[in-house]
């Protein structure tokens, strides 16, 4: 008799290798925010390359604890090793040279002041359809901003952060984007109006007006004064949802908003864009995407544990297309796709409202 069973051959060490990052993730994010937070890389990057002693005592730390943490960023690339003598490795030290290292470090300290003890909420959160890491922040209301005002700092912590992540992402919106044209834009849920100031320095016949809540608008306003854009930029305290839009704009803009709502959420607030914007204007959408076949990348699938587990119930990284049915739903016409061409996967999906 002839055996039809067919048997998968056996996995093979090298296979299994693949977990340990896998298994360890939380690790290797603590060895780069120890590093962060002892200054390491400052360190390697001021007075490099510098011996294991050397650092131990730049850090003040002990000799054992030193070489656990250079064994942990040097594994991991952060560092990398010569002769006995500490650097910078590859991804620190293009960050440094690019001038985005404090950018990354207030992402670095997001994620661990924001997301990651909620992460663990995470398999809690797909079995309830709940975003069950929120119980971390004191409230009873259901989404993340509304709670930002309970906890001293956190406001201050949320929106120094999400202007880094903001920061490192807009140059698909500011620079790739064609703004030629434009005279007036909404910035719906603007936040500390990042992205508003960033447009304005860039594009200087653009006027803004940057509606949020108003816990969002004093840090907007300190910004706007700050860079004294205060003539061309401008803020509306609202709900996004139940107050009416201002008119006078010809473009609506969503910033790393819509991966915070529902599917049937976003198409309302893009309904109202359609009503709100000028005839003949334009819908811009700004955020991270997931690719059309569902596949990836890696950075939206990761960074799907946070929105999973915290902004709001439904809120993740939705694919482009379905950021196309939902404008083609409101009404818009003329849809473009403008993919980044940083690290991250951001990029801006446009559509126009009929003249
Ligand atoms: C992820 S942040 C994005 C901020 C900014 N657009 C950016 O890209 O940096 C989402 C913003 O939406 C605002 N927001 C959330 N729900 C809102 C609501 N119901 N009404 C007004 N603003 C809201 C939050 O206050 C927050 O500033």
């Amino acid at each position: 008799m002839t055996d039809l069973t067919v048997h998968e051959p056996p996995a093979t060490g090298s296979d299994l290798a693949e977990l340990v990052p896998i298994l360890f993730g939380h690790a290797a994010f603590q060895q780069l925010n120890a590093a962060c937070e002892l200054g390491l890389f400052e360190l390697l990057h001021e007075r490099g390359p510098l011996g294991a002693a050397e650092v131990a005592e730049a850090l003040g730390l002990g000799r054992r604890p030193a070489g656990i943490l250079l064994l942990g960023t040097t594994a991991l690339r952060l560092t990398a090793v010569e002769g006995g003598r500490y650097r910078t490795g590859p991804a620190v030290a293009a960050a440094f040279a690019q001038g985005s290292w404090p950018v990354l470090r207030d992402i670095v300290e997001f994620q661990a002041r924001v997301s990651y003890l909620p992460a663990a909420d995470f398999a809690e959160s797909l079995r309830t359809g709940e975003n069950a890491g929120i119980r971390h922040f004191p409230g009873d209301t259901r989404d993340l901003y509304s709670r930002l005002a309970g906890v001293p700092g956190l406001e201050e912590l949320f929106y120094r952060c999400m202007n880094s992540w903001s920061e490192l992402s807009n140059p698909v919106l500011v620079d790739q984007v064609d703004h030629t044209g434009t005279r007036r834009i909404l910035d719906v849920g603007g936040g500390d109006a990042v992205n508003a100031i960033a447009l304005a320095r860039a594009h200087p016949q653009l006027r803004i007006t940057v509606l949020d809540r108003p816990g969002a608008l004093e840090p907007a306003r300190r910004n706007i004064e700050r860079a004294r854009l205060a003539d061309r930029v401008g803020t509306h305290a609202a709900d996004i949802f139940d107050d009416p839009y201002p008119g006078g704009h010809d473009c609506v803009l969503f910033a790393h908003q819509l991966v915070i709502w529902s599917p049937e959420q976003n198409l309302r607030l893009l309904r109202k864009a359609h009503d709100a914007v000028e005839p003949g204007g334009r819908v811009l959408v700004f955020n991270a995407f997931c690719d059309d076949d569902g596949a990836g990348p890696l950075y939206a699938a990761l960074d799907n544990v946070y929105f999973a587990t915290l902004p709001f119930r439904d809120s993740t990284i939705y694919r482009w297309c379905e950021h196309e049915e939902w404008l083609r739903a409101a009404g818009f016409t003329g849809l473009r796709r403008v993919a980044g061409t940083g690290w991250t996967p951001h990029g801006v999906v446009e559509g126009r409202r009929a003249p």
